[in-house]
């Protein structure tokens, strides 16, 4: 038996062919192919999981990288609950072009998201890493803050994919959690108040008869 049920939007955001879709694909369907095609406009993959005792579903939005469909993402991101910035760690010019994603978000943005800035393609590190981890981590600390998260992720070799998902995933039960507690303080509260409220008027009804009493 479950406490509760979640679902949450994710939308996965960052420049052409860093491997937004092969890292959907490879957490969803467990699956990866060096030719994939890159995604037009956008499309969602759904993933249920289970999480500190609550039942989610995840609704994963795969955005497309190119530049003519950048002016779409809006559309996407708008009611995420969380987002994925991915970089490909072979690539400046992807790493570079995450940053423009933070300052569109932080721009747009109302309410509290949760952002993780994923570099992809780990497994190409030993022979053609272009972004050093700790560079992500410094600009992600200074930038977002440290509550944000880095990961290093290889979609090829399913490293690091479920961990990430899973860190967001508890990040987004946590918040439920606490919207809950903060609702059910707030009914005990009215309650609260209503009982005394309904107190002090009988009190006072109990007072106007006795001076009614008194009257006569
Ligand atoms: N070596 C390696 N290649 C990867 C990895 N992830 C994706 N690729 C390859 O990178 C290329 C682009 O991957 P996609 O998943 O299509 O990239 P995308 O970000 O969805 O691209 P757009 O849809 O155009 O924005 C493909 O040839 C993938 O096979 C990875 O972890 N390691
Ligand atoms: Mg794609």
């Amino acid at each position: 038996m479950y406490s509760s049920l979640l679902e949450a939007k994710v939308v996965i955001l960052g420049s052409q062919g860093v491997g937004k879709t092969s890292l959907v694909v490879r957490y969803v369907q467990k699956t990866f192919s060096l030719n994939c095609t890159s995604t037009i406009g956008a499309s969602f993959m759904t993933k249920k999981l289970v999480v500190d005792n609550c039942k989610v579903r995840l609704q994963i939005w795969d955005t497309a990288g190119q530049e003519r469909f950048r002016s779409m993402a809006p559309m996407y991101y708008r009611g995420a609950n969380a987002a994925i910035l991915v970089y490909d760690i072979t690539s400046e010019e992807s790493f570079r072009d995450m940053n423009s994603w933070v300052e569109e978000l932080r721009k747009n943005m109302t309410g509290d998201l949760i952002i993780h800035v994923v570099g992809n393609k780990l497994d190409l590190a030993s022979s053609r890493r272009a972004i050093p981890l700790s560079r992500t981590e410094k600009y992600v600390a200074e930038t977002l803050g440290p509550e944000f998260s880095v990961h290093e992720v290889s979609a090829k070799d399913d490293d690091g994919i479920e961990e990430l998902f899973l860190q967001i995933t508890r990040k987004l039960v946590e918040r439920k959690h606490e919207i809950e507690r903060i609702k059910r303080i707030n009914a005990e509260n009215a309650i609260t108040l209503q009982q005394l409220e309904d107190e002090r008027l009988q009190q006072a009804q109990t007072s106007n008869n006795s001076s009614v009493c008194c009257g006569i």
